[in-house]
């Protein structure tokens, strides 16, 4: 199998990039996220996208930099909470490792708080998180190998249950 080591997918605010970086650090490997590749290519930030161009646009630039990550990289991969929505990344995703971090409704208000930048949960977070999520939480069981759970886990505890789940040894 070729591609990254493992993939994070799971919704805003569940610690994609802080367990993804942890990750990195413990099986000695490089790290790679989907929305910094997207914010370094564009030169804006993901909430500007969005105002700028709208989601739609914000999708495609997705859809293409998973693609080119899935390609490029081996260490640890970080996805942005929506690239599951797109079909074509659905099928790239079915051979690889991945690992669907999962939180409920007041885990995720906690981490993601008020602020702009996430730009779906800007209104109403609470019941923007749960639409959020009934629309994608079949999506992201369909392409997880594992589910890892992150409520009451300290980032370190997910880590370790990343690393148990996939049978990954430390570096
Ligand atoms: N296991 C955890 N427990 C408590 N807070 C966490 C945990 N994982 C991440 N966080 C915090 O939640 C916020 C969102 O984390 P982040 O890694 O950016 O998530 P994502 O990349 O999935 O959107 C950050 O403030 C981060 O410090
Ligand atoms: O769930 C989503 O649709 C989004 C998640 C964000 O990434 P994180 O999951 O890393 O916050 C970012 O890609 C954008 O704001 C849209
Ligand atoms: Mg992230």
């Amino acid at each position: 199998m070729t591609g990254p080591l493992l993939v994070l997918v799971g919704p805003m605010g569940v610690g994609k990039s802080t367990v993804g970086h942890l990750l990195a650090e413990h099986l000695g490997t490089g790290y790679r996220d989907t929305d910094d590749d997207i914010v370094t290519a564009e030169g804006r930030t993901i909430a500007e996208i969005f105002v700028d161009e709208g989601e739609e646009a914000f999708r495609a630039l997705e859809k293409r930099a998973v693609r080119t990550a899935l390609t490029e990289h081996d260490g640890v991969l970080a996805l942005g909470g929506g690239a599951v929505l797109d079909a074509d990344t659905r099928a790239l995703l079915a051979g690889q490792r991945v690992v669907y971090l999962s939180m409920d409704v007041e885990e995720a208000v906690r981490r993601t708080g008020l602020g702009v930048a996430r730009p779906l949960l800007a209104v109403n977070p609470r019941k923007q998180w749960r639409e959020l999520m009934e629309a994608r939480r079949h999506l992201y069981e369909e392409v997880a190998a594992a589910v890892v759970p992150t409520d009451g886990r300290t980032p370190e505890e997910v880590t370790q249950e990343v690393l148990n789940a996939l049978e990954l040894k430390e570096a």
